[in-house]
């Protein structure tokens, strides 16, 4: 099992301070003078006149490939800890690292700490690049490991800092502190001057320096404005930050800060979930235990269904109560992605964010949230995942039909509906009531009118509820299960199709929708009760309308003045109409429609959780068991959608275009797979496919947060759920006044899948990919759909303006033709619908299995294209980009965290089958413990 409490990554050790670091005891040290988030301290290397290396057996002597390991000892600590690293120079004694060294603010440096270097040559790349993460500090690697020490140097930032033009010359020297072989220069950069002069000499390279340009930062504000920076911080966990700069077509440099953060919803919004189920499933239970007296057939199943039942909450506790101990987790690693207790939380979450400054455009952000496919690993992927199963699984139910009447999904979460929407109305409907009587007894019309308002309103939506065929006819069945209800007769079907049926049919066989009927049943009945609901308002309506007649007549009768002041004459409207009057009639109105409500309810209550009953009755146990399949996938979604949700807010909260499509259109959330569509993974991809259309549930809706908790909060059930989201009052201040008012906010989600790998291959080959068809198929219409609300629902002028900047209309032309050809591994596909998304202001994600190797691939390719495609990157450098950033960037870190190796976990044959700009740099794959 691998989580990380806050603060404590693989990366963090490797870049971040370390619990020794901060350890200054009662010392005083002398801090660096520092700018808020701005690094601390950043310097570039180079090396002058390297020896070379000890000559191999029966080769000819060769110049050194130098790599420069950066350690950091701090004063009164125990030893170095290992903190950077520079890239390989290849053959060179004089090598020029461009991957610079930088301290993040927070990060704990005085001008006592001291830096040492060493240098190494490296003779295999590919060996070496694995060593980098496991070597233990002070240990030279074994020659067999890659590498050979060459020399070393070490200063304290005090002397850096105080040195002529801020550059240090040192000598390297052996391990025994005797020869020198070489000097190493440490030149102290200040971000913004690197900007400076053209970049043309870049192309002029020393030899294999193929990943220059790199070099790490602190964690940048990614231009979301630096307000929100402690608000985000919250959280976003455990950054790494590196910083590229580029050449431009025009040779100028462009700066790129590449960020990846996770986050605490990963574990916060499965913890919510759950105890939301947990309540949901605990009233259910209680439902289905107040349902009455039933026959003894139906009790039997009852007492078997709530012991499976009772066993499924007692497992969900389980689980919260396992989740609640990862306080401050925020990360769930791939190879944990089996684990029972870790089944709710999301795989691998980040937020991949690359922050663009190039010379002629204004800064630009581009997030991607990248995580595992949403999938339900634990129960594995023998039998398919969630799409065929819930399919299967109706297909079944439809037809088990004996003993059971069959209700369709639909029906079913009608049921639930209107179950919730009771329990929900009928406690508003008491306090309006009760407050109603509270108007009367103080005797003022005013609030006797306001609150009859409320009432009216609430009752009407309760009355409104039972509009429905499903409550009449669970009614009938209800009646037919309890003691004594068996019907004498055959149902008689009401469809055309049950007419068919003959009639020695067993009773209540389960068909489509099979409504029973029977003849000594009186329907009427429930209509009766139920119009009793609405005849006791209108008494109510009635009599207030009369007091307050009555009452303005007696006025007038007192002596009011047609210009509003009092005669003379002493009237006293307390002794003409006392308090107790109005309270004294409306009191006996007010217990009818109590009693009437309740009578309603209790009937509408006892025959949905009869439906519930037959539902889960028909297909014990594998009912519950794709509740919970369902359940878990639908939570590692939700956290992702949670976290790119408010990441996305803050990213953009200035931008009233934004804010104006939010409340009135709702947000597009685009989802990129890379799963195949063989083996285990179409269970992935059918998994994944329910998950994410079941984030159509979501609504999302924002509030001023009162306190520093600002984590989100979760309300509602498994049919609907209203995700709050908290921001300060300085932000909310900005929303459009429906936002803050609570008008709910809705998300369109799509998902695009193209498996690119070699499975992939062997499915196009001998397999089927009609999932991965029909799904792109589908969601393309979702898409389609989404744009036409966007273009209607948008005001004009900015859709002018949005149409002469984008031709989506285009975009989406091109990507139905691009489904349409079913072209194998057409990635064209992932890239057109990333990019409508990005147009449209989307949410952005990409996943495969792991969200670690080909999500590492796909984002870095996205960056680049972009980069090339709207920020004007040098042609020549679009391959040195992609390999510099999957080399050195941020998501070589992911693979570090998640299996403890800078390994990519592919072979050669796999890149064989992958398209050709999804292959990584030599010597960044391999055979990798996953
Ligand atoms: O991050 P993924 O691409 O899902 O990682 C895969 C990798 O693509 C594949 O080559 C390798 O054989 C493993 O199956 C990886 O999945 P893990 O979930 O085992 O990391």
């Amino acid at each position: 099992m691998e989580i990380k409490e806050e603060g404590a990554s693989e990366e963090g050790q490797h870049f971040l301070p370390t619990p020794q670091a901060n350890d200054t005891g009662d010392f005083q040290f002398t801090s660096i003078q520092k700018t808020p988030n701005e690094p601390q301290l950043e310097f570039i290397l180079a090396c002058r006149g390297l020896s070379r290396p000890a000559r191999d057996r029966g080769r000819r002597p060769r110049e050194p490939n130098a790599l420069v390991q950066v350690s950091v000892a701090q004063p009164a600590a125990p030893g170095p800890t290992r903190y950077a690293s520079t890239e390989v120079v290849e053959g060179t004694r004089d090598p020029l690292f461009l991957t610079g060294v930088t301290f993040p603010s927070e990060y704990p440096i005085y001008e006592e700490t001291k830096i040492k270097l060493t240098v190494y040559d490296v003779k295999d790349k590919a060996h070496d690049t694995v060593q980098i993460s496991v070597l233990p500090e002070r240990q030279d690697p074994p020659p067999e490991a890659g590498r050979s020490f060459l020399g070393y140097a070490s200063f304290t930032v005090g002397e850096l800092l105080r040195s002529k033009e801020q550059l240090l010359a040192l000598s390297l020297r052996t391990s025994d502190g005797g020869k020198v072989v070489g000097t190493i220069e440490v030149s102290v950069v200040k971000m913004g001057e690197i900007e400076d002069g053209e970049a043309d000499h870049v192309t002029t390279d020393v030899q294999g320096q193929k990943c220059a340009l790199v070099c790490e930062c602190a964690a940048p504000d990614g231009g979301s404005g630096k307000e929100n920076l402690p608000f985000l911080n919250a959280v976003l966990k455990n950054p790494v930050c590196k910083l590229y700069r580029f050449p431009t077509s025009d040779n100028k440099w462009m700066r790129i800060r590449e960020q990846m953060s996770e986050s605490i919803l990963s574990f916060h919004i499965p913890k919510e979930l759950i105890s939301l189920h947990i309540k949901e499933d605990l009233c259910r239970n209680q439902e289905l235990k107040e349902l009455g007296e039933l026959s003894p057939h139906w009790d039997n199943l009852r007492k078997n269904v709530l012991t499976h039942c009772d066993q499924m909450v007692n497992m969900y506790q389980d689980i919260l109560t396992e989740l609640s101990k990862e306080t401050g987790s925020s990360f769930k690693s791939s190879s944990s992605k089996g684990e029972k207790t870790l089944e709710f939380v999301p795989i691998n979450l980040h937020l991949q964010r690359m922050h663009v400054h190039s010379p002629h455009l204004k800064d630009a952000l581009y997030d991607v949230i990248t995580v595992g496919a949403p999938a339900a690993h634990f129960q594995g992927f023998k039998n398919g995942g969630l799409r065929k199963l819930l399919h299967r699984f109706e297909m079944e139910r439809r037809n088990t039909g004996y003993q059971f009447i069959y209700y369709s999904p639909e029906n079913t979460a009608k049921a639930k509906e209107v179950l919730s929407n009771i329990n929900q109305l009928q406690p508003l409907i008491a306090t309006h009531a009760d407050l109603l009587l509270n108007s009367a007894s103080q005797h003022s019309p005013d609030s006797l009118k306001n609150s009859l308002k409320m009432l009216s309103e609430k009752t009407e939506l309760f009355v409104h509820a039972f509009k429905d065929q499903l409550v009449r006819s669970a009614l009938l069945a209800l009646y037919t299960a309890r003691p004594g209800g068996v019907p004498k007769k055959p149902p008689s079907p009401k469809s055309s199709a049950d007419d068919s049926c003959p009639q020695d049919a067993p009773p209540l066989v389960g068909r489509q929708d099979s409504i029973p009927h029977h003849s000594d049943y009186d329907e009427e009945e429930w209509d009766r009760v139920w119009a009793n609901v609405g005849k006791s308002l209108n008494c109510i309506i009635d009599m207030v309308d009369k007091l307050i007649a009555r009452d303005g007549a007696s006025e007038g009768g007192g002596g009011s003045s047609k210009d509003g002041e009092k005669d003379a004459s002493p009237v006293d409207p307390i002794t003409a109409h006392p308090k107790e009057d109005w309270y004294e009639q409306l009191c006996p109105l007010i217990c009818a429609l109590k009693d009437c409500m309740g009578e309603v309810v209790n009937r509408a209550k006892q025959s949905l959780a009869f439906v519930l009953l037959q539902e889960l009755a028909a297909g014990l146990p594998q009912c519950l068991m794709l509740t919970l399949r369902r359940d878990v996938v639908f939570s590692q979604a939700l956290a992702g959608l949670v976290c790119g949700f408010i990441i996305k807010l803050h990213t953009s909260l200035h931008d009233p275009g934004f804010l104006q499509q939010l409340h009135t259109v709702g947000l597009v959330v685009q989802y990129e797979g890379l799963l195949s569509t063989y083996s285990d993974e179409i269970g992935m991809l059918e998994d994944m496919a329910v998950g994410i259309s079941d984030l159509k549930k979501v609504a999302f809706k924002i509030i001023e947060a009162k306190s520093n908790d600002v984590l989100p909060v979760i309300t509602g059930r498994r049919e609907h759920y209203v995700v709050e989201v908290k921001l300060p009052a300085r932000m909310f201040e900005v929303l459009p006044p429906p936002v803050r008012e609570g008008q709910l906010l809705h998300v369109h989600p799509v998902l695009f899948n193209v498996g690119i790998n070699e499975q992939q291959t062997l499915a196009d080959r001998f397999g089927d990919v009609s999932l991965q068809e029909s799904i792109n198929q589908e969601n393309f219409e979702l898409l389609k759909e989404y744009y036409a609300v966007f273009m209607e629902k948008m005001p004009p002028d900015y859709i002018s303006h949005f149409q002469e900047q984008n031709d989506l209309k285009g975009l989406l032309e091109n990507l139905h033709q691009n489904i349409q050809a079913k072209k194998r591994k057409n990635v064209e596909i992932m890239w057109l619908a990333a990019t409508i998304c990005r147009k449209l202001n989307g949410i952005r994600f990409t996943c495969c299995k792991s969200a670690k190797d080909r999500t590492s691939m796909s984002v870095t390719l996205e960056q680049c294209s972009i980069l090339r495609d709207e920020h004007q990157l040098h042609k020549d450098f679009f391959i040195r980009a992609l390999d510099c950033m999957r080399r050195e960037g941020c998501r070589i870190e992911n693979v570090l965290k998640n299996v403890k190796c800078r390994k990519y976990a592919f072979n050669m044959l796999q890149l064989m089958a992958f398209p050709k700009y999804y292959r990584p740099p030599e010597g960044t794959y391999g055979k990798a413990d996953t």
